[in-house]
């Protein structure tokens, strides 16, 4: 098949991560028959310095003329005086909105080989395999009125019945496909727009008899996470108790770097590891690329509906972590690499899976 795929590298480890998940994606076309054509476009602080603004138009021109986009992570500490509506973050939420992107999918699957990876015990973590279901397109995010002044700073968490039923379906299609529970996770103690979220969930949930719907409190769904993780399958919540519960859940897996994501529903499908910039690691190339050829992976699925070249992508990972390979973030007595050579290994690895060589 052919695909234009835009890909936006943007800063820090960024640049590191989505080269050699473009190089993993060039190397699966190569090898099942397939022309990808790739257009690399600026954002976040990198689009600052070369356009002034986090997301220049032709950035989401070039986005929305594509079949799918890969983005590497935004952030820059040289911007963070920077009024809000100029960071480099900024240019990722203009995107995401841009897109019409509103279901971020970000699964956290613990790899048997890293059972050991966690700073939690392995008899808490094995078996972990959740997908988090994060509405991203509205919420204390995006809500009017927003402003801030020297005595006030002020956000708005405003839900409409439209927005929680599209994430809520987005939800408990996937929870069919899979073990059929979806937890739905809310501040209803406290928070109006929780209360319609709650009632909005549940009335969903009757067209899905199959699928067994509980709800928690974001508070306590925040320790039962770490408690029981192997309680969830799939966690529907809004958009800032996501960003929190999946950087949260990321070390059930291991890492941060491990966790991939997947924007959905708009015109034009969105892939980014979950974690940020990483200033504090860029240049030293120990950036963990799973994340982002994970991330990769789903952009085969999802937007390509190339599920075997997918999967094998998947299962290269794998395969590479079976073998004791992992960047230094991966605390269990790792083989430890670049990020280069793990990603290397990752190619190695889905060449023999696609031309059928054992391992
Ligand atoms: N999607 C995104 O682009 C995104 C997501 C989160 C944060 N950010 C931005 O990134 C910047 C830094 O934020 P932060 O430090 O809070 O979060 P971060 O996710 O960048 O880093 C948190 C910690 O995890 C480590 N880490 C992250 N990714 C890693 C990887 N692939 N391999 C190994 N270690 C990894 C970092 O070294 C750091 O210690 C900020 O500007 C923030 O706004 C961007
Ligand atoms: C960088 C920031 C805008 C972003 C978010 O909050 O959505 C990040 O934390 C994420 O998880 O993708
Ligand atoms: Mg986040």
């Amino acid at each position: 098949m052919r695909a234009r795929i835009a890909v936006l590298p943007g800063d820090g480890i960024g640049p590191e991560v989505a080269r050699e998940a473009r190089a993993c994606l060039e190397q699966v076309a190569s090898l099942a028959g397939h022309a990808f054509q790739f257009l690399e476009l600026p954002i976040g602080s990198a689009a600052i310095d070369a356009c002034g603004t986090p997301l220049p138009d032709a950035t989401l021109e070039g986005c929305l003329a594509s079949d799918a986009v890969f983005l590497g992570a935004v952030g820059d500490p040289k911007h963070d005086a920077l009024p809000a509506h100029q960071k480099p973050e900024k240019g990722l939420l203009a995107l995401r909105k841009g897109l019409g992107a509103f279901a971020n999918i970000r699964p956290a699957f613990l790899h048997p080989a890293l059972v050991n990876a966690s700073p939690l015990r392995p008899e808490v973590v094995r078996g972990t395999d959740l997908v988090i279901v994060r509405e991203l397109a509205g919420g204390l995010y995006f809500g009017e009125p927003r402003s801030l002044t020297e005595d006030t700073g002020t956000n708005t968490l405003a839900y409409s019945r439209f927005e929680v039923e599209r994430i809520a379906r987005v939800a408990f299609e996937l929870a069919m496909g899979r073990r059929r529970k979806v937890t739905s996770v809310d501040k209803a103690n406290v928070l109006e727009s929780s209360l319609l979220w709650r009632s909005v969930v549940k009335e969903v949930a009757q067209g899905y008899p199959e699928v067994a719907l509980e709800h928690q409190y974001v508070d306590s769904c925040a320790m039962a996470i770490v408690t029981r993780p192997t309680s969830f399958d799939v966690v529907v919540t809004d958009n800032l108790f996501g960003d929190i519960l999946s950087d949260e859940a990321s070390v059930l897996t291991g890492s941060l770097g491990m966790l991939p994501s997947a924007s959905l529903g708009g015109k034009v499908g969105l892939y980014e590891p979950v974690h940020g910039s990483a200033p504090d690691i860029k240049g030293r190339g120990v950036a963990n690329p799973l994340g982002a050829i994970l991330s990769a992976a789903m952009l085969l699925r999802h937007s390509l509906g190339l599920e075997a070249e997918a999967a094998a992508l998947e299962a290269a990972v794998g395969r590479t972590l079976d073998a004791g390979y992992g960047t230094p973030d991966l605390k269990c007595g790792r083989n430890h690499v670049s990020t280069r050579g793990l990603a290397d290994l990752v190619r190695v690895n889905v060449g023999n899976l696609l031309l059928g060589t054992p391992a």
